[in-house]
């Protein structure tokens, strides 16, 4: 047993060592540790207020074992007369401890300058009693309270409200005996450890209110500060002493003790406290009235408080009902497409929102139901109308698109079409599944429907401009024709009034112009599956020069009609890039008529003028009509240099066969007049006796007509699809020419070495047939000056020559 480990100062001194608490709060808990009814209790306190550390419980038990020795070695030099305590000798340490204390804070008259716990026990002592003292144990304090009903009061909200009088009034009697006890000293202590030294009933008073505190660690509400009161300080005890009372902001803490509010203690306890004292009132007196003054004060300042708090209640509710209207909250995170899950619109906008959704939904439907393609056809680009206001732009680009095309076939009647057709077809091969079909109302069936796409391939970004001579010559010749007749614009040429992408301009440069036949040039490259009709071509229109014509408009002569590509090469194209002719080398050797070779008859004139009128005539017609005339193009999309139409059967440049539908446009064939097929077996007839050997029998069943212009020609060919058994047979072929002269070019080989030619004039007739039926034969010039000027002024026909050749297809099936 050792005196000094049971000596409270020891353990205090421990402690305050082990822990590097303030002392004050060291006494506190060592209070707490003496008032414990059993070890058990002391545990709970170690556990609770000293992080549990083994260090801590292993000093208060040491100390515990310590006094209760020393108790008990006191208690058997007092006597037996305490046997009660003996005979609990496995009674609490407290309870022996308590029984000592009291006693021997009475009897054995230690100093005031013991302990806390000793000074405390002593200073109730004087007025209480061992179960009064026992009773300010934890847990004692709710106890007090409830029971002290003249101190709860109800608060606005309904909630009982303790007074903090309650527990300060007990704590502020015990206090006040204590003070009283120690005379003035407490108020003449310097500074707040002194203070608190002499107070350690009321910080042991506080750590039992921090026990029955149920919110352990509370924050103010108002600051932030957080008092955690598991962890006695100084300032927790002050906190927990004034009530809650926050010391950063004033704000009052909401402390809750057994379901009961706790209010804010004000210093007006312990100001009574201190006046009574200075008033030398004992400390039974300055308990009562100690009581009674704080009890009146802290229900007035309770219901200030409370009035405070519903004060502030209400302003919280005000606000936040009133929230929305004040805040506007703008949430630039927020997908306003999020109609329906955004929760920060309100039922009205979200109405609203969605409807401006569909409409939008809508309008896009609508624009991309009304996209149109304008198609450049000269400068071959299709260009998607973006429109903007849907209906009005969709139908003006429309419209456009569509004058464009009808302006362009029918103003160049001999290659616009096919001009439209390639690039539209290279539009088609370049454009995407999702294009729109090319609205071309207005113009021939086939452009219609016809899909097409932008095609990046094409570079050119100006429109071609061609040169007003081109311009002039065209322009001129054309105007007051029957293409002005169709109500195309004055002046000639290609411009395209909505666009205004076609135009004339005497400005354009040499790269232009190559850029210009390299595009062309690259497209002719490209195959071209379906060729657009060409706008009906007249072969004999009308002229002021024509008697016989009634007096009607009086046109200045047509011109002789060119494709668009032959007139973009005669103009465009570098002089190193034209064709090369297909009659370069040494020139044919003009045969008389009387030595042509076997199998070739050459009937000069046989055809009278009449005839070639009426020929004229029939093929001004059908040439106008369906199947009527059409510019060929190779598989490239090179062009002939003539017009070309079938009778009887079509016989394709590209494939080279013949059908009884044109392939290119699916257009019927005109039969062969039969007064025709007359005229080509007298021919036939005619030229056997001519030769005085005759020809094979041929029942022709297909004819080709062909108009040269001043500058057509036709390279070497042999005349071979008409079948094995029609060419080996040598069925010949029977040819008729009328209007300008041209040299006929034949040879055995396909070139102009050795070659020989003929000139056929018009009315003449021509057959070759037997061994010469396989000859290689082609018309390599034409003589616009040289023609017959009856028929051409009989008929009107254009400058240039027309040729029928009249052959007999006998199918290899049929061989
Ligand atoms: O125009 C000519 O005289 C010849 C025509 C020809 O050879 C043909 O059409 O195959
Ligand atoms: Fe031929």
């Amino acid at each position: 047993m050792d005196p000094v480990v049971a000596d409270g100062d020891w353990l205090k001194a421990e402690l305050t060592k082990l822990l590097g608490w303030d002392q004050c709060v060291v006494e506190g808990v060592l209070a707490a540790i003496d008032a414990a009814d059993t070890r058990c209790d002391a545990d709970e306190i170690v556990t609770n207020y000293m992080d549990d550390s083994s260090a801590a419980r292993s000093l208060v038990h040491r100390f515990l074992d310590h006094k209760a020795r020393v108790l008990e070695a006191a208690e058997s030099s007092a006597g037996p007369h305490n046997s009660d305590h003996k005979g609990t000798g496995k009674a609490s340490h407290n309870r022996q401890a308590g029984g000592r204390k009291g006693e021997n804070a009475a009897g054995a008259g230690k100093s005031e300058s013991g302990t806390s716990v000793q000074s405390s026990r002593r200073n109730a002592a004087g007025s209480n009693t061992h179960s009064q003292s026992r009773g300010e144990g934890p847990s004692s304090i709710a106890k007090q309270q409830k029971s002290n009903k003249g101190h709860v009061s109800e608060a606005p909200n309904g909630a009982h409200v303790v007074a903090p009088v309650q527990w300060a009034t007990s704590q502020a009697s015990t206090a006040a005996s204590s003070v009283a006890q120690q005379g003035t000293s407490r108020g003449k202590q310097a500074g707040p450890k002194g203070k608190r030294r002499g107070n350690g009933g009321l910080d042991k008073l506080q750590l039992t209110l921090t026990d029955s505190i149920e919110r352990k660690v509370a924050n103010c509400l108002k600051c932030g500060k957080i008092y955690d009161c598991r962890k006695m300080s100084e300032a927790i005890i002050k906190f927990l002493e004034s009530g809650g009372i926050c010391s950063f902001c004033g704000n009052q803490v909401t402390l809750t003790s057994n379901g009961e509010t706790v209010m804010p203690q004000t210093a007006t306890g312990n100001q009574l406290v201190d006046l009574q004292n200075s008033k030398g009132v004992s400390a039974a007196e300055a308990g009562e009235s100690n009581q009674e003054a704080s009890s009146s004060v802290s229900v007035s300042k309770m219901d200030e408080a409370a009035s405070r708090a519903a004060e502030f209640k209400d302003r919280l509710v005000e606000y936040d009902r009133n929230a929305a209207k004040r805040t506007t909250v703008i949430d630039d995170q927020s997908d306003y497409f999020e109609v329906d899950s955004n929760v920060w619109l309100s039922e009205q906008e979200r109405r609203d929102l969605r409807q401006r959704l569909d409409r939008e939904q809508e309008l896009e439907n609508s624009r991309r139901r009304n996209v149109r393609y304008t198609i450049d056809i000269v400068g071959r680009k299709v260009l998607i109308a973006e429109e903007s206001k849907p209906s009005q732009d969709a139908q003006t680009a429309s419209e456009a698109a569509s004058r464009a095309a009808e302006a362009t076939l029918q103003e160049a009647p001999q290659g616009g079409g096919a001009a439209a057709a390639a690039a539209l077809d290279t539009a088609a091969r370049a454009g995407t599944a999702s294009v729109p079909s090319v609205t071309t109302s207005g113009t021939a069936p086939a452009l219609r429907d016809l899909r097409a796409g932008p095609n990046p391939n094409l570079p050119m970004p100006a429109p071609l401009f061609l040169p007003r001579h081109q311009d002039a010559q065209n322009g001129a010749k054309a105007r007051g024709s029957q293409t002005q007749s169709r109500g195309t614009r004055p002046g000639g040429g290609w411009r395209v009034p909505s666009s205004g992408r076609l135009q004339h301009d005497d400005i354009f440069a040499d790269f232009e112009q190559e850029t210009a036949v390299e595009v062309l040039y690259d497209n002719l490259g490209q195959v071209p599956e379906l060729q657009a009709p060409e706008a009906p071509f007249n072969l004999c229109p009308p002229r002021a020069d024509d008697a016989y014509l009634p007096e009607v408009v009086r046109p200045v002569s047509a011109a002789p009609q060119q494709s668009i590509n032959a007139k973009l090469r005669s103009v465009l194209m570098p002089s190193s890039q034209k064709d090369s002719s297909p009659f370069s080398g040494p020139p044919p050797k003009l045969v008389p008529l009387d030595q042509l070779p076997d199998g070739m008859a050459l009937l000069r004139g046989w055809l009278d003028v009449d005839t070639q009128v009426k020929i004229v005539q029939c093929f001004h017609k059908l040439g106008m009509g369906e199947g009527g005339f059409y510019t060929p193009t190779y598989a490239g999309g090179a062009e002939l240099h003539v017009r070309m139409m079938c009778l009887g059967k079509h016989w394709d440049l590209r494939d080279r066969v013949y059908s009884d539908v044109r392939s290119i446009d699916g257009s019927r064939i005109p039969p062969i007049p039969p007064w025709l097929a007359k005229l080509v077996a007298d021919c036939l007839s005619d030229a056997s006796a001519a030769r005085k050997q005759a020809f094979p029998k041929m029942e022709t069943n297909v004819a080709i007509a062909n108009f040269y212009a001043s500058d057509g020609y036709l390279g070497l060919h042999q005349d071979k699809e008409e079948g094995r058994r029609s060419c080996r047979a040598g069925v010949p072929v029977v040819s008729f020419s009328i209007g300008a002269s041209a040299d006929f070019v034949f040879n055995n080989v396909q070139s102009m070495q050795g070659a020989s030619y003929v000139e056929l004039q018009s009315g003449d007739a021509l057959v070759f047939g037997g061994p010469s039926r396989m000859i290689y034969h082609g018309v390599s010039k034409v003589y616009p000056e040289r023609t017959c000027e009856e028929v051409v002024r009989r008929t009107g026909l254009l400058s240039g020559r027309l040729n029928l050749t009249f052959r007999q297809y006998i199918p290899d099936d049929e061989a």
